[in-house]
């Protein structure tokens, strides 16, 4: 059962790829989903262009990137919001390996950011991040398992806020609460 305080709901699960547990997820729920698939377009702009498309039949107010793993282009960008959360306390160690590039070099404290998508590689303005320690004998799996116990928190959490206060950027800084407020 949805939570009516929460603030937001979601519309639709899209992915690039089936078999995604997200999407199964989201059928059983009864939430609409997709699948754009990169090898099914001529060139990255067409398939840039057809997930926006893709996006836009279900009219959201905002995208949140969990676990996407490609780079969004302009269509999409200069469409609709976008929230991404990745598993490393940006700047440091982006990409699509934060959490192996973290622990070969050898920090002792690590985390994950939320954070809003630009056409860089998390390189957009940050929302939320939370530290997470890189335990004695942690490798890549169980790291960034307990980095996503945090995440999905986070993640969670940081969208809510967004929906109910709205939220402004300022050069680099995001706050919560509608422009004026
Ligand atoms: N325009 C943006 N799009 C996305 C961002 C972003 O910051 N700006 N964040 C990513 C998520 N992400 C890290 O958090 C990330 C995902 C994937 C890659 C990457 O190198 N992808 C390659 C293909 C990888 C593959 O197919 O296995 C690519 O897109 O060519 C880097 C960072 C979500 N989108
Ligand atoms: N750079 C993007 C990136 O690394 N994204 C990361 O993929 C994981 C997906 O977890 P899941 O498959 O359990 O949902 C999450 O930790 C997310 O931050």
């Amino acid at each position: 059962m949805a939570d009516e305080t929460y603030g937001a709901r979601v519309v639709a699960v899209g992915a690039d790829r089936e078999g995604i547990e997200g999407l199964a997820r989201a059928e059983r729920a009864g939430v609409p989903t997709f699948v754009e698939r990169l090898a099914d377009h001529p060139t990255r702009e067409a398939w840039d262009r057809a997930l926006a498309a893709r996006i836009a039949g279900h009219r959201p107010d905002l995208v949140v990137c969990a676990g996407f793993m490609k780079i969004l282009g302009a269509p999409t960008l200069g469409a609709f919001p976008v929230v991404n959360t990745h598993p490393a306390l940006l700047p440091s160690f982006p990409g699509a390996h934060g959490v192996r590039d973290a622990l070969a070099y050898g920090v002792r404290v690590t985390g994950c950011t939320v954070m809003l998508a630009d056409a860089g590689v998390d390189t957009g303005p940050i929302i939320a991040q939370e530290s997470v320690p890189v335990l004695d004998g942690d490798d890549e799996e169980s790291l960034h398992e307990r980095i996503k116990t945090v995440e999905r928190t986070l993640l969670v959490d940081t969208v809510g806020r967004m929906a109910r206060e709205g939220w402004t950027v300022t050069g680099r800084i995001v706050r919560f609460g509608r422009p004026g407020g």
